[in-house]
């Protein structure tokens, strides 16, 4: 059966320093039973010291990408194999930052996810469509075609291991959020493509979370959503206070 997850994205954010109070605030008043599964996702410089504090916490650690190559000549890169010796065990894929910015394609995120399995690193992989998509009522096509270009040639025991992060682009960061009634239908939508491709069964395993400007005042009517299994959070992940609400609004 699926979980729920809310995974913080802190992005370029936090440096040690600020990434030791952040984490403090987390780990200090984590309620004793959490009503799901806690990821957070610092910038490389500070992975090993979150793993390092986190390790006797239910709290996992994500990497904000990976690199498609196992080793080599790669000049800044990072690969899934270090990524895992600092204890990362999912990192996000596709964010529509690393999409738009630094060109990611669909075939290089596939590659990526590849990677990221083959080091067994599980995926937070992100679709999502642009406002104009959204506007010309194109949503349902564009995350059709980045899901299918970049993961329908897993197999399904491998599919399984995905999380899927639906992120509007027009909500990342805008303060403006899809509908909760918007979520589901979308959610529904992409489980019900997973079905098709492979089965019912492995559609029902699949986290889809959804992303965009969550917070703790709407993060309870989005989570309410029969297929919507938690949150990637951007902006209010970092704050202790506001990441843990969102954790607790199950
Ligand atoms: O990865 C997280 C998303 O980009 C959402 O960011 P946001 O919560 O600041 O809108």
């Amino acid at each position: 059966m699926r979980k729920n997850i809310v995974a913080g994205n802190w992005k370029m954010n936090c440096d040690l320093s600020e990434t030791k109070v952040l984490l403090e605030g987390l780990t200090q008043s984590l309620p004793a039973s959490l009503k799901a599964d806690v990821i957070v996702s610092p910038p490389y410089t500070s992975l090993y010291y979150a793993f390092e504090n986190l390790k006797d916490t239910p709290i996992m650690v994500a990497s904000q990408n990976i690199n498609e190559n196992d080793k080599g000549a790669f000049t800044g890169e990072i690969s899934a194999k270090m990524l895992k010796s600092v204890g990362v065990n999912y990192a996000i894929v596709g964010h529509s930052e690393r999409r738009e910015i630094y060109k990611e394609t669909d075939a290089l995120l596939k590659t990526k996810l590849d990677q990221a399995l083959q080091n067994e690193i599980c995926p937070i992989f992100c679709i999502g469509e642009k406002l104009e998509a959204r506007e010309e009522g194109k949503h349902f096509e564009v995350v059709k075609h980045q899901l299918e270009k970049a993961t329908f040639h897993l197999t399904a025991e491998d599919f399984k291991k995905l999380v899927i992060a639906y992120e509007p682009v027009w909500a990342i960061g805008t303060g403006k959020t899809a509908s909760p009634e918007q979520a589901q239908e979308i959610h529904q939508y992409i489980r019900d493509l997973i079905a098709n491709k492979y089965n019912q069964s492995v559609a029902d395993e699949v986290s889809i979370l959804y992303g965009g400007s969550v917070k703790p005042a709407n993060a309870k009517e989005i989570f309410g959503q029969a297929d919507v299994d938690g949150g990637l959070i951007g902006g209010a992940s970092l704050k202790a206070t506001d990441f843990l609400a969102i954790v607790d609004a199950f």
